[in-house]
């Protein structure tokens, strides 16, 4: 790997953008990264993966340097397409992925934090998606995820006057989890990350099957879908450990069957 870095440690899997000085996206980082999920997809040491970022930034968008070498309309449309699908593979991921966001995460970099399940802030965060500022519109789906995060007229708002919002104002609008001082991030990142590891893979990425339903199916179909992964959680090892360890009073030990 050239610009991710991986340390799995009790089950999740901590993802670092390290390409300095400002963890840009280049067309070459997101493949690494699509491949790597493809690698943590099937590692059954992980099951949470929490990103986060090196140096002062999460992630400062797509890489600009590069668009200076894309000339045609196809070429640029293409960039944008190769985008959508890894923030696509991040939220159809049958794993939980963290992001834990300090500096900035702007244009490309919020598109992928918003690709993952959960965000955690720090309060001083910028994030936003200025890409109005270049000239450009978002590409790698921030239109869409942002509306469904904040609502039309607040997407609106950030995206034409292209200024960030704080960690602190990304909770209060909906969109991140948590907002906490800086030098807290990856401690309290890591804890949610491991309390998640701790519930059995098994109703995990049935939740996560669910949630993803909850944004592309009707209520009425969803909610059967819902039935449908009861039975299925229901008659699994894990889901008659963990009503089992209730019973008996006892921690369950889920083994992901
Ligand atoms: C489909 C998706 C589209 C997109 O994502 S378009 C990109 C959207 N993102 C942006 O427009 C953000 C651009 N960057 C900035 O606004 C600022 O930067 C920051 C707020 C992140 C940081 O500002 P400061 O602290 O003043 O540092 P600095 O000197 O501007 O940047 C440090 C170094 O980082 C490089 N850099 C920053 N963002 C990018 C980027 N998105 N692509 C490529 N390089 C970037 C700079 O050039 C510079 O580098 P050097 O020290 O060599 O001059």
């Amino acid at each position: 790997m050239e610009f991710l870095k991986v340390n799995t440690e009790e089950l999740v899997a901590t993802v670092t953008f390290s390409r300095p000085p400002a963890n840009a996206l280049s067309s070459a980082v997101l493949k690494e990264l699509s491949k790597l999920l493809d690698q943590l997809k099937d590692d059954e040491r992980v099951r949470v993966i929490l990103l986060h970022g090196e140096g002062r930034f999460f992630s400062a968008g797509a890489d600009i340097k590069e668009f200076t070498t894309i000339g045609a309309r196809e070429q640029a449309t293409e960039l944008a397409r190769a985008g959508q699908q890894v923030m696509e593979k991040l939220e159809q991921f049958p794993k939980p992925v963290i992001a834990a966001i300090h500096g900035a995460a702007l244009g490309g970099g919020l598109e992928l934090a918003m690709g993952c399940h959960i965000r955690i802030v720090a309060e001083n965060a910028k994030l936003g998606l200025p890409e109005l500022q270049l000239g450009l519109i978002p590409g790698f789906a921030g239109t869409q995820r942002l509306t469904r995060y904040v609502g039309i007229g607040k997407a609106a708002e950030m995206m034409w006057t292209a200024e960030p919002i704080t960690g602190v104002e990304a909770v209060q609008w909906g969109l991140a989890n948590k907002a906490v001082p800086e030098e807290q991030l990856l401690q309290e990142a890591s804890a949610l990350a491991n309390k998640i590891a701790q519930k059995s893979p098994v109703s995990i990425s049935a939740t996560l099957e669910l949630l993803n339903a909850a944004k592309s199916q009707p209520f009425h179909e969803a909610v059967q879908l819902e039935a449908e992964l009861f039975g299925k959680v229901f008659v699994s090892e894990d889901g008659k450990e963990g009503v089992q360890a209730f019973i008996e009073k006892r921690l369950p030990q889920f083994q992901g069957k």
